[in-house]
Protein backbone atom coordinates (compact mmCIF):
# COMPACT_ATOMS: atom_id res chain seq x y z
CA UNK A 1 0.00 0.00 0.00
CA UNK A 2 0.94 3.18 -0.36
CA UNK A 3 1.75 5.84 1.25
CA UNK A 4 -1.39 8.26 0.06
CA UNK A 5 -3.86 5.45 0.60
CA UNK A 6 -5.33 5.04 4.22
CA UNK A 7 -6.89 2.01 5.45
CA UNK A 8 -10.54 1.38 5.94
CA UNK A 9 -12.31 0.02 8.76
CA UNK A 10 -14.84 -2.99 8.01
CA UNK A 11 -18.13 -0.59 8.04
CA UNK A 12 -15.67 1.76 6.10
CA UNK A 13 -15.15 -0.66 2.68
CA UNK A 14 -16.61 1.20 -0.02
CA UNK A 15 -18.81 -1.14 -2.21
CA UNK A 16 -19.45 -0.79 -6.42
CA UNK A 17 -21.41 -3.93 -7.18
CA UNK A 18 -21.07 -3.37 -10.95
CA UNK A 19 -22.34 -7.07 -11.55
CA UNK A 20 -25.72 -7.43 -10.00
CA UNK A 21 -26.26 -3.52 -11.39
CA UNK A 22 -25.77 -4.00 -14.83
CA UNK A 23 -26.01 -7.87 -15.05
CA UNK A 24 -29.99 -9.40 -15.32
CA UNK A 25 -31.38 -10.89 -12.37
CA UNK A 26 -33.54 -13.36 -11.17
CA UNK A 27 -36.93 -11.94 -10.47
CA UNK A 28 -37.57 -15.06 -7.85
CA UNK A 29 -35.81 -13.89 -4.47
CA UNK A 30 -36.93 -16.90 -1.86
CA UNK A 31 -34.03 -19.46 -0.76
CA UNK A 32 -35.62 -22.45 -2.71
CA UNK A 33 -33.49 -25.25 -5.09
CA UNK A 34 -34.54 -24.50 -8.94
CA UNK A 35 -33.82 -23.92 -12.41
CA UNK A 36 -32.94 -20.14 -13.12
CA UNK A 37 -33.06 -18.99 -16.58
CA UNK A 38 -32.39 -15.76 -18.01
CA UNK A 39 -30.50 -14.40 -15.37
CA UNK A 40 -27.06 -14.54 -14.02
CA UNK A 41 -27.49 -14.72 -10.51
CA UNK A 42 -29.88 -14.59 -7.99
CA UNK A 43 -30.08 -12.50 -4.68
CA UNK A 44 -29.67 -14.64 -1.51
CA UNK A 45 -28.26 -14.37 1.95
CA UNK A 46 -25.79 -15.94 3.88
CA UNK A 47 -26.87 -18.55 6.48
CA UNK A 48 -26.54 -17.10 10.30
CA UNK A 49 -24.35 -19.75 12.22
CA UNK A 50 -24.27 -20.51 15.71
CA UNK A 51 -20.31 -19.14 16.33
CA UNK A 52 -18.04 -17.32 14.45
CA UNK A 53 -14.25 -17.27 15.47
CA UNK A 54 -11.52 -16.66 13.74
CA UNK A 55 -8.72 -19.16 12.70
CA UNK A 56 -6.88 -17.25 10.34
CA UNK A 57 -6.29 -13.97 7.50
CA UNK A 58 -4.05 -12.85 5.22
CA UNK A 59 -2.76 -9.73 5.47
CA UNK A 60 -1.93 -9.42 2.40
CA UNK A 61 -5.67 -9.90 0.82
CA UNK A 62 -6.84 -7.58 3.73
CA UNK A 63 -4.08 -4.83 1.96
CA UNK A 64 -6.06 -5.30 -1.54
CA UNK A 65 -9.40 -3.90 0.05
CA UNK A 66 -7.26 -1.10 1.88
CA UNK A 67 -8.78 -3.07 5.38
CA UNK A 68 -7.90 -2.16 8.57
CA UNK A 69 -7.53 -5.72 10.56
CA UNK A 70 -7.57 -4.40 14.53
CA UNK A 71 -7.16 -7.50 16.85
CA UNK A 72 -10.21 -5.48 18.93
CA UNK A 73 -12.66 -6.30 16.57
CA UNK A 74 -12.34 -9.71 15.52
CA UNK A 75 -15.69 -10.62 16.53
CA UNK A 76 -17.08 -8.44 14.16
CA UNK A 77 -14.61 -9.61 11.20
CA UNK A 78 -15.45 -13.20 11.95
CA UNK A 79 -19.61 -12.63 12.15
CA UNK A 80 -19.15 -10.35 8.75
CA UNK A 81 -16.62 -13.10 7.19
CA UNK A 82 -18.82 -16.08 8.34
CA UNK A 83 -22.28 -14.39 7.23
CA UNK A 84 -23.76 -13.42 9.92
CA UNK A 85 -23.36 -9.69 9.44
CA UNK A 86 -24.02 -7.92 5.74
CA UNK A 87 -21.95 -4.96 5.79
CA UNK A 88 -24.05 -1.45 4.18
CA UNK A 89 -23.15 -1.62 0.37
CA UNK A 90 -23.07 -5.69 0.28
CA UNK A 91 -25.91 -7.61 -1.67
CA UNK A 92 -24.71 -10.93 -1.50
CA UNK A 93 -25.98 -13.01 -4.69
CA UNK A 94 -25.38 -16.72 -6.07
CA UNK A 95 -23.92 -17.00 -9.63
CA UNK A 96 -25.69 -18.90 -11.73
CA UNK A 97 -23.14 -21.71 -14.03
CA UNK A 98 -23.54 -25.10 -15.82
CA UNK A 99 -19.95 -26.70 -16.39
CA UNK A 100 -18.29 -30.35 -18.15
CA UNK A 101 -18.02 -32.62 -15.18
CA UNK A 102 -15.46 -35.49 -16.00
CA UNK A 103 -16.25 -34.76 -19.66
CA UNK A 104 -20.20 -35.21 -19.40
CA UNK A 105 -22.55 -32.00 -19.55
CA UNK A 106 -24.30 -31.54 -16.44
CA UNK A 107 -26.45 -28.89 -16.89
CA UNK A 108 -27.19 -26.34 -13.90
CA UNK A 109 -24.64 -26.24 -11.31
CA UNK A 110 -24.12 -22.76 -10.32
CA UNK A 111 -22.85 -21.08 -6.52
CA UNK A 112 -24.19 -23.85 -4.61
CA UNK A 113 -22.22 -22.81 -1.16
CA UNK A 114 -20.28 -20.15 -2.46
CA UNK A 115 -22.05 -16.68 -1.76
CA UNK A 116 -20.82 -13.52 -3.07
CA UNK A 117 -21.10 -10.44 -0.68
CA UNK A 118 -19.87 -7.47 -2.97
CA UNK A 119 -17.48 -6.04 -4.87
CA UNK A 120 -14.72 -3.30 -2.83
CA UNK A 121 -13.72 -0.79 -4.59
CA UNK A 122 -10.31 0.23 -3.39
CA UNK A 123 -8.56 3.55 -3.40
CA UNK A 124 -7.02 2.27 -6.64
CA UNK A 125 -10.30 2.28 -7.81
CA UNK A 126 -9.56 -1.25 -8.54
CA UNK A 127 -12.54 -3.81 -8.07
CA UNK A 128 -12.43 -7.09 -6.01
CA UNK A 129 -15.06 -9.23 -4.91
CA UNK A 130 -15.49 -10.78 -1.93
CA UNK A 131 -17.13 -14.46 -2.25
CA UNK A 132 -17.97 -16.93 1.04
CA UNK A 133 -17.64 -20.81 0.41
CA UNK A 134 -19.35 -22.34 3.12
CA UNK A 135 -22.06 -19.57 3.96
CA UNK A 136 -25.23 -21.93 3.67
CA UNK A 137 -27.61 -22.80 1.04
CA UNK A 138 -28.62 -20.95 -2.62
CA UNK A 139 -31.17 -21.65 -5.31
CA UNK A 140 -28.03 -23.85 -7.06
CA UNK A 141 -27.27 -25.93 -3.89
CA UNK A 142 -29.40 -29.05 -5.58
CA UNK A 143 -29.04 -31.96 -2.84
CA UNK A 144 -26.56 -30.65 -0.92
CA UNK A 145 -26.36 -28.19 2.15
CA UNK A 146 -24.62 -25.70 1.12
CA UNK A 147 -22.30 -25.82 3.88
CA UNK A 148 -18.10 -26.16 4.02
CA UNK A 149 -16.15 -28.29 6.30
CA UNK A 150 -12.77 -26.89 8.20
CA UNK A 151 -10.57 -29.56 6.60
CA UNK A 152 -11.52 -27.96 3.24
CA UNK A 153 -11.24 -24.52 4.66
CA UNK A 154 -7.63 -25.16 5.42
CA UNK A 155 -6.54 -26.70 2.38
CA UNK A 156 -8.43 -24.02 0.21
CA UNK A 157 -7.39 -20.85 2.06
CA UNK A 158 -3.75 -21.93 2.49
CA UNK A 159 -3.57 -22.94 -0.91
CA UNK A 160 -4.76 -19.78 -2.20
CA UNK A 161 -2.19 -17.84 -0.36
CA UNK A 162 0.83 -19.79 -1.09
CA UNK A 163 -0.12 -19.92 -5.18
CA UNK A 164 -0.34 -16.12 -5.10
CA UNK A 165 2.78 -16.04 -3.15
CA UNK A 166 4.57 -19.02 -5.98
CA UNK A 167 3.55 -16.27 -8.38
CA UNK A 168 0.64 -18.38 -9.69
CA UNK A 169 -2.22 -16.97 -10.78
CA UNK A 170 -5.15 -17.75 -8.57
CA UNK A 171 -7.97 -16.07 -6.56
CA UNK A 172 -7.14 -15.13 -2.99
CA UNK A 173 -8.44 -16.05 0.19
CA UNK A 174 -8.65 -13.40 3.47
CA UNK A 175 -9.68 -15.36 5.98
CA UNK A 176 -11.28 -18.74 7.72
CA UNK A 177 -13.65 -18.56 9.89
CA UNK A 178 -15.11 -21.45 11.79
CA UNK A 179 -18.96 -21.84 12.13
CA UNK A 180 -19.28 -22.81 15.56
CA UNK A 181 -21.57 -25.35 14.12
CA UNK A 182 -21.25 -29.48 12.58
CA UNK A 183 -21.34 -30.73 9.67
CA UNK A 184 -21.91 -34.22 8.31
CA UNK A 185 -19.52 -35.81 5.59
CA UNK A 186 -19.17 -38.93 4.23
CA UNK A 187 -15.68 -38.41 3.11
CA UNK A 188 -15.37 -41.47 0.85
CA UNK A 189 -18.86 -42.10 0.16
CA UNK A 190 -18.69 -45.57 1.55
CA UNK A 191 -21.32 -45.27 4.07
CA UNK A 192 -19.50 -43.77 7.20
CA UNK A 193 -20.84 -40.62 8.08
CA UNK A 194 -19.16 -38.19 10.72
CA UNK A 195 -19.48 -34.71 11.75
CA UNK A 196 -16.80 -31.86 11.62
CA UNK A 197 -16.61 -28.75 12.65
CA UNK A 198 -18.22 -25.92 9.67
CA UNK A 199 -16.09 -23.58 8.35
CA UNK A 200 -16.63 -20.66 5.93
CA UNK A 201 -13.32 -19.01 3.43
CA UNK A 202 -13.88 -15.21 2.10
CA UNK A 203 -12.51 -15.65 -1.25
CA UNK A 204 -11.02 -12.43 -3.22
CA UNK A 205 -10.73 -11.98 -6.60
CA UNK A 206 -11.47 -9.21 -9.79
CA UNK A 207 -14.32 -11.48 -10.94
CA UNK A 208 -15.24 -15.05 -10.02
CA UNK A 209 -16.76 -15.63 -13.81
CA UNK A 210 -16.12 -19.45 -15.03
CA UNK A 211 -16.22 -20.62 -18.57
CA UNK A 212 -19.36 -22.55 -17.37
CA UNK A 213 -21.11 -19.26 -16.82
CA UNK A 214 -21.05 -18.77 -20.18
CA UNK A 215 -22.22 -22.32 -21.02
CA UNK A 216 -25.08 -22.55 -19.65
CA UNK A 217 -26.82 -19.89 -21.36
CA UNK A 218 -26.05 -21.48 -25.00
CA UNK A 219 -26.71 -24.56 -23.78
CA UNK A 220 -30.28 -23.24 -23.02
CA UNK A 221 -30.02 -21.41 -26.65
CA UNK A 222 -30.24 -18.29 -24.52
CA UNK A 223 -28.07 -15.94 -26.30
CA UNK A 224 -29.39 -12.65 -25.83
CA UNK A 225 -28.11 -13.03 -22.34
CA UNK A 226 -24.74 -15.11 -22.97
CA UNK A 227 -24.52 -11.68 -25.07
CA UNK A 228 -24.88 -9.21 -22.13
CA UNK A 229 -22.83 -11.50 -19.97
CA UNK A 230 -20.32 -11.72 -22.88
CA UNK A 231 -20.34 -7.90 -23.44
CA UNK A 232 -20.28 -7.45 -19.57
CA UNK A 233 -17.15 -9.48 -19.30
CA UNK A 234 -14.81 -7.49 -21.75
CA UNK A 235 -16.09 -3.67 -20.57
CA UNK A 236 -15.34 -4.93 -16.56
CA UNK A 237 -12.31 -7.40 -17.01
CA UNK A 238 -10.83 -6.26 -20.24
CA UNK A 239 -11.93 -3.32 -21.19
CA UNK A 240 -8.03 -2.56 -23.28
CA UNK A 241 -9.62 -4.82 -25.72
CA UNK A 242 -12.36 -1.65 -26.66
CA UNK A 243 -15.95 -2.09 -27.35
CA UNK A 244 -17.25 -5.12 -27.78
CA UNK A 245 -18.26 -6.26 -31.35
CA UNK A 246 -17.64 -9.55 -33.13
CA UNK A 247 -13.85 -8.72 -33.44
CA UNK A 248 -13.05 -7.87 -30.17
CA UNK A 249 -15.00 -11.33 -29.31
CA UNK A 250 -12.16 -13.11 -30.79
CA UNK A 251 -9.37 -11.05 -29.18
CA UNK A 252 -10.94 -11.55 -26.03
CA UNK A 253 -11.02 -15.22 -26.19
CA UNK A 254 -7.94 -15.19 -27.89
CA UNK A 255 -6.71 -13.74 -24.41
CA UNK A 256 -8.56 -16.24 -22.29
CA UNK A 257 -7.12 -19.26 -24.19
CA UNK A 258 -3.24 -17.17 -23.68
CA UNK A 259 -4.18 -16.58 -19.47
CA UNK A 260 -5.04 -20.56 -19.37
CA UNK A 261 -2.04 -21.32 -21.12
CA UNK A 262 0.12 -19.52 -19.06
CA UNK A 263 -1.54 -20.21 -15.61
CA UNK A 264 -1.27 -24.20 -17.07
CA UNK A 265 2.80 -23.91 -17.57
CA UNK A 266 3.01 -22.44 -13.85
CA UNK A 267 0.94 -25.44 -12.10
CA UNK A 268 3.34 -27.54 -14.24
CA UNK A 269 6.42 -25.52 -13.14
CA UNK A 270 5.30 -26.08 -9.80
CA UNK A 271 3.76 -29.48 -9.52
CA UNK A 272 0.59 -28.73 -9.01
CA UNK A 273 -2.37 -31.02 -9.77
CA UNK A 274 -5.79 -29.17 -9.52
CA UNK A 275 -7.92 -32.44 -9.41
CA UNK A 276 -11.20 -31.23 -10.46
CA UNK A 277 -11.03 -29.60 -14.16
CA UNK A 278 -14.27 -29.02 -15.19
CA UNK A 279 -15.42 -26.23 -17.10
CA UNK A 280 -16.86 -24.69 -14.12
CA UNK A 281 -13.75 -24.83 -12.20
CA UNK A 282 -11.70 -23.02 -14.92
CA UNK A 283 -11.75 -19.18 -15.07
CA UNK A 284 -12.67 -16.89 -17.31
CA UNK A 285 -9.74 -14.54 -16.11
CA UNK A 286 -7.31 -17.35 -16.16
CA UNK A 287 -6.74 -17.65 -12.24
CA UNK A 288 -6.27 -20.49 -10.25
CA UNK A 289 -10.25 -21.52 -8.96
CA UNK A 290 -11.72 -24.00 -6.52
CA UNK A 291 -8.65 -25.87 -4.42
CA UNK A 292 -10.70 -29.05 -3.71
CA UNK A 293 -9.06 -32.33 -4.16
CA UNK A 294 -6.18 -30.68 -5.28
CA UNK A 295 -2.57 -32.09 -4.56
CA UNK A 296 1.17 -31.61 -5.00
CA UNK A 297 3.09 -33.83 -6.42
CA UNK A 298 5.75 -35.25 -4.36
CA UNK A 299 7.39 -38.41 -6.15
CA UNK A 300 8.07 -36.82 -10.06
CA UNK A 301 4.83 -38.89 -11.56
CA UNK A 302 2.93 -37.56 -14.30
CA UNK A 303 -0.10 -40.32 -14.21
CA UNK A 304 -0.57 -38.91 -10.30
CA UNK A 305 -3.87 -37.36 -9.69
CA UNK A 306 -4.62 -36.79 -6.22
CA UNK A 307 -8.91 -37.28 -6.31
CA UNK A 308 -9.70 -40.68 -5.41
CA UNK A 309 -13.09 -40.12 -7.86
CA UNK A 310 -10.87 -39.50 -10.91
CA UNK A 311 -8.71 -42.63 -9.68
CA UNK A 312 -10.12 -44.88 -12.07
CA UNK A 313 -9.90 -42.26 -15.89
CA UNK A 314 -7.31 -40.21 -14.19
CA UNK A 315 -8.47 -37.54 -16.36
CA UNK A 316 -6.96 -34.97 -14.31
CA UNK A 317 -3.90 -36.04 -13.93
CA UNK A 318 -0.77 -34.05 -13.50
CA UNK A 319 0.66 -34.51 -17.58
CA UNK A 320 -2.82 -34.58 -18.89
CA UNK A 321 -3.54 -30.90 -17.67
CA UNK A 322 -2.33 -29.12 -20.34
CA UNK A 323 -4.99 -31.44 -22.67
CA UNK A 324 -7.56 -30.64 -20.56
CA UNK A 325 -7.06 -27.54 -20.52
CA UNK A 326 -7.42 -27.39 -23.86
CA UNK A 327 -10.61 -29.43 -24.00
CA UNK A 328 -12.19 -27.28 -21.43
CA UNK A 329 -11.43 -23.92 -23.85
CA UNK A 330 -13.12 -26.24 -26.62
CA UNK A 331 -16.39 -26.45 -24.73
CA UNK A 332 -15.76 -22.54 -24.45
CA UNK A 333 -15.22 -21.80 -27.82
CA UNK A 334 -18.55 -23.97 -28.32
CA UNK A 335 -20.69 -21.56 -25.77
CA UNK A 336 -19.56 -18.64 -27.96
CA UNK A 337 -19.92 -20.15 -31.22
CA UNK A 338 -23.10 -18.19 -31.44
CA UNK A 339 -21.89 -14.68 -30.98
CA UNK A 340 -18.99 -15.63 -33.88
CA UNK A 341 -21.28 -17.83 -36.24
CA UNK A 342 -17.94 -19.34 -37.65
CA UNK A 343 -15.71 -21.74 -36.48
CA UNK A 344 -12.76 -20.87 -38.24
CA UNK A 345 -11.53 -17.76 -36.07
CA UNK A 346 -12.30 -20.17 -32.38
CA UNK A 347 -10.38 -22.60 -33.55
CA UNK A 348 -7.26 -20.06 -34.76
CA UNK A 349 -7.50 -18.93 -31.19
CA UNK A 350 -7.55 -22.09 -29.72
CA UNK A 351 -4.06 -22.88 -31.85
CA UNK A 352 -2.92 -19.82 -30.26
CA UNK A 353 -3.59 -21.60 -26.70
CA UNK A 354 -1.21 -24.75 -27.81
CA UNK A 355 1.31 -22.04 -28.98
CA UNK A 356 1.49 -20.16 -26.02
CA UNK A 357 1.66 -23.61 -24.15
CA UNK A 358 4.46 -24.83 -26.04
CA UNK A 359 6.48 -21.89 -26.15
CA UNK A 360 5.35 -20.77 -22.08
CA UNK A 361 6.51 -24.35 -21.11
CA UNK A 362 9.57 -24.41 -23.35
CA UNK A 363 10.93 -21.22 -21.69
CA UNK A 364 9.55 -22.47 -18.14
CA UNK A 365 12.17 -25.07 -18.47
CA UNK A 366 14.43 -23.28 -19.82
CA UNK A 367 14.52 -21.16 -16.62
CA UNK A 368 14.07 -24.35 -14.26
CA UNK A 369 17.97 -25.72 -15.35
CA UNK A 370 19.01 -21.99 -14.91
CA UNK A 371 19.48 -21.36 -18.43
CA UNK A 372 19.35 -18.09 -20.84
CA UNK A 373 17.83 -19.01 -23.44
CA UNK A 374 16.40 -22.27 -25.33
CA UNK A 375 18.50 -24.28 -28.01
CA UNK A 376 15.97 -26.39 -29.40
CA UNK A 377 18.31 -28.52 -30.69
CA UNK A 378 20.46 -29.64 -28.18
CA UNK A 379 17.20 -28.40 -25.14
CA UNK A 380 14.38 -30.46 -25.96
CA UNK A 381 15.94 -33.89 -25.72
CA UNK A 382 17.62 -32.92 -22.74
CA UNK A 383 14.23 -32.02 -21.09
CA UNK A 384 12.56 -34.94 -22.44
CA UNK A 385 15.25 -37.01 -21.05
CA UNK A 386 14.84 -35.10 -17.85
CA UNK A 387 11.49 -36.52 -17.51
CA UNK A 388 12.70 -39.73 -17.63
CA UNK A 389 15.15 -40.01 -15.27
CA UNK A 390 12.82 -38.53 -12.71
CA UNK A 391 10.46 -41.69 -13.21
CA UNK A 392 13.20 -44.54 -12.59
CA UNK A 393 12.89 -44.22 -8.94
CA UNK A 394 10.75 -42.24 -6.99
CA UNK A 395 12.14 -38.73 -7.24
CA UNK A 396 11.15 -35.25 -5.14
CA UNK A 397 10.09 -33.15 -7.86
CA UNK A 398 10.47 -29.73 -5.24
CA UNK A 399 13.77 -31.15 -3.65
CA UNK A 400 15.44 -32.53 -7.14
CA UNK A 401 14.98 -29.00 -8.62
CA UNK A 402 16.08 -27.11 -5.89
CA UNK A 403 18.81 -28.98 -5.18
CA UNK A 404 19.60 -29.20 -9.16
CA UNK A 405 20.95 -25.37 -8.57
CA UNK A 406 23.75 -26.98 -6.29
CA UNK A 407 25.51 -28.35 -9.07
CA UNK A 408 28.86 -26.98 -10.02
CA UNK A 409 30.54 -26.12 -13.25
CA UNK A 410 33.23 -23.96 -12.40
CA UNK A 411 36.13 -26.24 -12.26
CA UNK A 412 37.27 -26.64 -15.32
CA UNK A 413 36.06 -29.28 -17.98
CA UNK A 414 37.18 -32.14 -16.19
CA UNK A 415 34.30 -34.64 -15.33
CA UNK A 416 33.71 -35.45 -11.63
CA UNK A 417 34.62 -39.23 -12.08
CA UNK A 418 32.83 -40.61 -9.12
CA UNK A 419 29.11 -40.90 -9.57
CA UNK A 420 28.28 -40.57 -6.00
CA UNK A 421 29.54 -37.37 -5.64
CA UNK A 422 28.25 -36.28 -8.85
CA UNK A 423 25.14 -37.01 -7.39
CA UNK A 424 25.71 -36.00 -3.55
CA UNK A 425 23.60 -32.67 -4.00
CA UNK A 426 20.29 -34.61 -5.43
CA UNK A 427 20.41 -37.91 -3.06
CA UNK A 428 18.21 -36.00 -0.87
CA UNK A 429 15.39 -35.74 -3.61
CA UNK A 430 15.58 -39.67 -3.43
CA UNK A 431 12.74 -41.52 -2.03
CA UNK A 432 14.46 -45.02 -1.91
CA UNK A 433 18.20 -43.38 -2.48
CA UNK A 434 19.16 -47.39 -2.23
CA UNK A 435 17.61 -47.73 -5.81
CA UNK A 436 19.99 -45.48 -7.39
CA UNK A 437 22.66 -47.65 -8.18
CA UNK A 438 24.08 -49.17 -11.12
CA UNK A 439 21.91 -48.77 -14.58
CA UNK A 440 19.93 -46.27 -13.10
CA UNK A 441 22.46 -44.62 -11.66
CA UNK A 442 24.31 -44.28 -14.56
CA UNK A 443 21.30 -42.48 -16.69
CA UNK A 444 21.16 -40.08 -14.31
CA UNK A 445 24.48 -39.42 -14.14
CA UNK A 446 24.70 -39.43 -17.91
CA UNK A 447 22.22 -37.16 -17.88
CA UNK A 448 24.09 -34.72 -15.04
CA UNK A 449 27.27 -34.61 -17.29
CA UNK A 450 25.14 -33.67 -20.55
CA UNK A 451 23.28 -30.87 -18.70
CA UNK A 452 26.97 -30.00 -16.98
CA UNK A 453 28.37 -29.24 -19.82
CA UNK A 454 25.27 -27.36 -21.42
CA UNK A 455 26.07 -25.09 -18.36
CA UNK A 456 29.54 -24.90 -19.06
CA UNK A 457 27.99 -22.85 -22.67
CA UNK A 458 26.02 -20.20 -20.45
CA UNK A 459 27.75 -17.29 -19.49
CA UNK A 460 26.33 -17.07 -15.61
CA UNK A 461 28.76 -17.79 -12.77
CA UNK A 462 27.45 -20.67 -10.82
CA UNK A 463 26.56 -18.75 -7.60
CA UNK A 464 24.51 -15.94 -10.26
CA UNK A 465 22.57 -19.16 -11.88
CA UNK A 466 21.64 -20.80 -8.77
CA UNK A 467 20.13 -17.41 -7.36
CA UNK A 468 17.53 -17.57 -9.98
CA UNK A 469 16.81 -20.72 -10.45
CA UNK A 470 16.09 -20.30 -6.87
CA UNK A 471 13.38 -17.55 -7.74
CA UNK A 472 12.18 -20.13 -10.21
CA UNK A 473 12.40 -23.56 -8.29
CA UNK A 474 10.51 -23.16 -4.81
CA UNK A 475 11.76 -24.50 -1.75
CA UNK A 476 8.61 -24.46 0.53
CA UNK A 477 5.71 -25.83 -1.50
CA UNK A 478 1.80 -26.84 0.46
CA UNK A 479 3.34 -30.46 0.59
CA UNK A 480 -0.19 -32.60 1.19
CA UNK A 481 0.71 -34.38 4.31
CA UNK A 482 1.66 -30.44 6.14
CA UNK A 483 -1.71 -29.41 5.02
CA UNK A 484 -3.00 -32.33 6.95
CA UNK A 485 -1.19 -32.11 10.02
CA UNK A 486 -1.97 -28.54 10.24
CA UNK A 487 -5.76 -29.88 9.99
CA UNK A 488 -5.38 -32.31 12.57
CA UNK A 489 -3.98 -29.63 14.68
CA UNK A 490 -6.95 -27.25 13.89
CA UNK A 491 -9.45 -29.44 14.52
CA UNK A 492 -7.98 -29.76 17.96
CA UNK A 493 -8.56 -25.97 18.49
CA UNK A 494 -5.19 -25.46 17.75
CA UNK A 495 -4.34 -23.14 14.41
CA UNK A 496 -1.10 -22.52 14.92
CA UNK A 497 0.15 -24.44 12.75
CA UNK A 498 -2.08 -22.98 9.90
CA UNK A 499 -0.85 -19.12 10.48
CA UNK A 500 2.87 -21.26 10.41
CA UNK A 501 2.02 -22.34 6.98
CA UNK A 502 0.46 -19.19 6.10
CA UNK A 503 3.49 -17.17 7.16
CA UNK A 504 6.44 -20.00 5.96
CA UNK A 505 4.59 -19.93 2.20
CA UNK A 506 4.76 -16.17 2.36
CA UNK A 507 8.63 -16.43 0.87
CA UNK A 508 8.74 -19.91 -0.65
CA UNK A 509 11.87 -18.93 -2.47
CA UNK A 510 13.79 -18.39 0.61
CA UNK A 511 15.87 -20.60 2.14
CA UNK A 512 14.26 -19.93 5.50
CA UNK A 513 16.75 -22.15 7.29
CA UNK A 514 15.22 -22.60 10.56
CA UNK A 515 11.98 -23.75 8.33
CA UNK A 516 13.94 -27.07 6.88
CA UNK A 517 12.12 -29.50 8.21
CA UNK A 518 9.12 -27.99 6.41
CA UNK A 519 10.79 -28.53 3.59
CA UNK A 520 11.78 -32.37 3.73
CA UNK A 521 9.83 -35.08 1.65
CA UNK A 522 6.78 -36.85 2.34
CA UNK A 523 7.05 -38.81 5.16
CA UNK A 524 6.45 -42.56 5.21
CA UNK A 525 3.19 -42.97 7.10
CA UNK A 526 1.69 -40.06 4.71
CA UNK A 527 2.39 -42.19 1.51
CA UNK A 528 -1.28 -43.81 2.09
CA UNK A 529 -3.25 -41.37 4.63
CA UNK A 530 -6.45 -40.24 3.59
CA UNK A 531 -5.52 -36.11 2.89
CA UNK A 532 -2.28 -36.88 2.30
CA UNK A 533 -1.98 -39.01 -0.82
CA UNK A 534 -5.43 -39.49 -1.96
CA UNK A 535 -8.25 -36.33 -1.42
CA UNK A 536 -11.94 -36.85 -1.92
CA UNK A 537 -14.20 -34.40 -3.62
CA UNK A 538 -16.26 -34.27 -0.06
CA UNK A 539 -15.39 -31.38 1.40
N1 LIG B 1 -21.88 -28.74 0.08
C1 LIG B 1 -22.39 -28.23 -1.05
N2 LIG B 1 -23.60 -27.65 -1.03
C2 LIG B 1 -24.16 -27.15 -2.14
N3 LIG B 1 -23.57 -27.17 -3.33
C3 LIG B 1 -22.37 -27.74 -3.42
C4 LIG B 1 -21.72 -28.30 -2.28
N4 LIG B 1 -20.51 -28.79 -2.70
C5 LIG B 1 -20.44 -28.55 -4.01
N5 LIG B 1 -21.53 -27.92 -4.47
C6 LIG B 1 -21.82 -27.50 -5.83
O1 LIG B 1 -21.50 -28.55 -6.72
C7 LIG B 1 -20.92 -28.03 -7.91
C8 LIG B 1 -19.58 -28.64 -8.17
O2 LIG B 1 -18.82 -28.59 -7.00
P1 LIG B 1 -17.28 -28.30 -6.87
O3 LIG B 1 -16.78 -29.26 -5.87
O4 LIG B 1 -16.64 -28.11 -8.17
O5 LIG B 1 -17.32 -26.81 -6.31
P2 LIG B 1 -17.09 -26.20 -4.91
O6 LIG B 1 -15.89 -26.78 -4.28
O7 LIG B 1 -18.32 -26.22 -4.08
O8 LIG B 1 -16.95 -24.70 -5.21
P3 LIG B 1 -16.05 -23.69 -6.05
O9 LIG B 1 -15.96 -24.17 -7.46
O10 LIG B 1 -16.87 -22.47 -5.91
O11 LIG B 1 -14.75 -23.58 -5.36
C9 LIG B 1 -20.92 -26.53 -7.75
O12 LIG B 1 -22.10 -26.05 -8.32
C10 LIG B 1 -20.93 -26.35 -6.26
O13 LIG B 1 -21.47 -25.12 -5.85
MG1 LIG C 1 -16.21 -25.98 -8.12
Amino acid sequence: MTNQQTTRRLDELQFDNQFTRELPADLETKNFRRQVTESCYSSVMPTEVAQPQLVAYSKEVADLLDLQIDPSESDQFAAVFAGNHVLEGMEPFAMCYGGHQFGNWAGQLGDGRAINLGEVLNQREEHWTLQLKGAGPTPYSRTADGLAVLRSSVREFLCSEAMFHLGVPTTRALSLVLTGEQVERDMFYDGHPKLEPGAVVCRVAPSFLRFGNYEIFAARGDIETLRKLVNYTIRTDFPHLGEPSRDVYLHWFEEVCRRTAEMIVHWMRVGFVHGVMNTDNMSILGLTIDYGPYGWLEGYDPNWTPNTTDASGRRYRFGNQPQIALWNLVRLANALHPLIEDAEPLQQALDVYSDRFEQGWQSMMTSKLGLSSFQPEIDLKMFEELTEILQLVETDMTIFFRKLSLLETENGNQEVADEMELLAPLMDAYYEPEKVVGEVRAKICNWIRGYQSRLRHESLSDIARREKMNRVNPKYVLRNYLAQLAIDKAEQGDFSMVNDLLELLRHPYDEQPDQDQYAAKRPDWARSRAGCSMLSCSS
